[in-house]
């Protein structure tokens, strides 16, 4: 094999440099105070758990994509963490199973996805986010919306956009209303991922050729959601949507996509994505969802995860830095009370160092920073 050359990293894996290792830590410190002021607590599970551990806490009908690694000291098959909401359920359901409900947790700390995708090259990211386990009644949704809005908005981000999903609509809607072969509903969902509409009427399954044109703004969508005679099926989804929109109150512009499934994988009756102006993709999504209790009980929860990379790479969080040389032979006093007042000292270390190069704004002249 050849040598992997100096300072190469593999593929999907990074350094942040300065400013932007900083501007990720204050975006995740603005998002946890933001989350922290609705009474969410954080917690901190680990980097990699058992794969038993991660693997079927959130119900779900897909398989997940893991890095797995084999642990030498407990001879057992260990997964990095894609995600931190599986490891908030299997908190929520063992270590504070006994604490009232709802239970609302924070988190936030690297995941890493086995594949990059197209739009995010990254397989390590940077993940935030909150979790209200316990309910995942439109009270809760809007809880969870108004919060991811707030931290966006904290971070500074603007014209923020919510993409809404009913990510178990066809599996809901097969089972009653518009009855489909079980062998059939993965398919149909997947040509309703792609608003193939020949496709699903060659499938048979003209009953949820609707769907494909319901996607859009809030009120077409609605509207056109509302004309589809389900028997009732869809009342309490859409009525759930509707009482959702009104919470947020105009501070998002809000679409619907009934069928969009792409990335939910454990999401049931509710999913939703975030976007903001001039920022590439997704800044976050979230949902409601199940946990599986160890004695087969299952709890409803609802919660939002941010992906703190594109803000980085959009050059939020950063900060103007006041940075002052300071000459050898300065006393200590002095500088200690310049770095109280808010300056970033860089001292010499020796007479023949200067300012050059070392990124300063200012330099110390007699005692008084000058700008360079
Ligand atoms: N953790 C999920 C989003 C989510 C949080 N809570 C519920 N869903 C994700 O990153 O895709």
């Amino acid at each position: 094999m050849s040598k992997i050359p100096p300072g190469l990293l593999p593929e999907g894996l990074r350094d942040r440099l300065p400013p932007e290792a900083e501007a990720a830590a204050r975006l995740l410190r603005s998002i946890m105070d933001s989350v922290a002021s609705y009474g969410y607590e954080r917690v901190s599970p680990p980097l990699a758990e058992f794969e038993e551990g991660l693997v079927g806490q959130l119900k779900s009908d897909g398989a997940q994509d893991l890095l797995r690694i084999i642990d030498p000291v407990s001879r057992r098959t260990l997964a990095l963490r894609p995600d931190i909401t599986a490891q908030v359920g299997r908190i929520a359901a063992t270590r504070m199973a006994g604490r009232t409900r709802p239970l609302r947790l924070a988190y936030g700390g690297e995941v890493l996805k086995l594949r990059a995708t197209q739009l995010r090259p990254e397989r390590q990211l940077l993940q935030a986010g909150a979790e209200l386990v316990g309910s995942d009644s439109v009270a809760a949704a809007s809880e969870i919306l108004s919060m991811a809005v707030d931290a966006l908005e904290a971070a500074g981000v603007t014209d923020i956009t919510i993409d809404l999903t009913l990510p178990d609509l066809v599996p809901t809607l097969a089972a009653g209303p518009f009855p489909l072969d079980p062998g059939l509903v993965d398919s149909v969902r997947a040509e309703l991922d792609e608003k193939d509409a020949g496709a699903i009427a060659a499938l048979g399954a003209d009953a949820y050729l609707p769907l494909v044109h319901a996607a859009g703004p809030l009120d077409m969508a609605m509207e056109r959601m509302r004309a589809i005679d389900a028997g009732g099926a869809l009342q309490s989804r859409l009525d759930g949507i509707a009482g959702i929109a009104d919470a947020l109150q105009g501070r998002a512009t809000i679409t619907l996509d009934p069928t969009e499934r792409h990335g939910f994988e454990y999401q049931s009756w509710l999913g939703f994505s975030l976007f903001g102006a001039d920022m590439a993709g997704e800044l976050g999504r979230g949902g409601s969802y199940t946990i599986c209790h160890a004695d087969g009980a299952e709890e409803v929860a609802m919660g939002f995860s941010l992906y703190l990379d594109p803000l980085i790479d959009a050059g939020l969080g950063w900060k103007e830095k006041k940075r002052l040389f300071v000459p050898l032979g300065t006393e200590s006093d002095l500088a200690d009370r310049l770095r109280s007042e808010g300056w970033r000292t860089v001292a010499a270390l020796t007479d023949a160092d200067t300012a050059d190069g070392l990124d300063c704004t200012h330099q110390l002249i007699n005692g008084e920073p000058e700008p360079l």
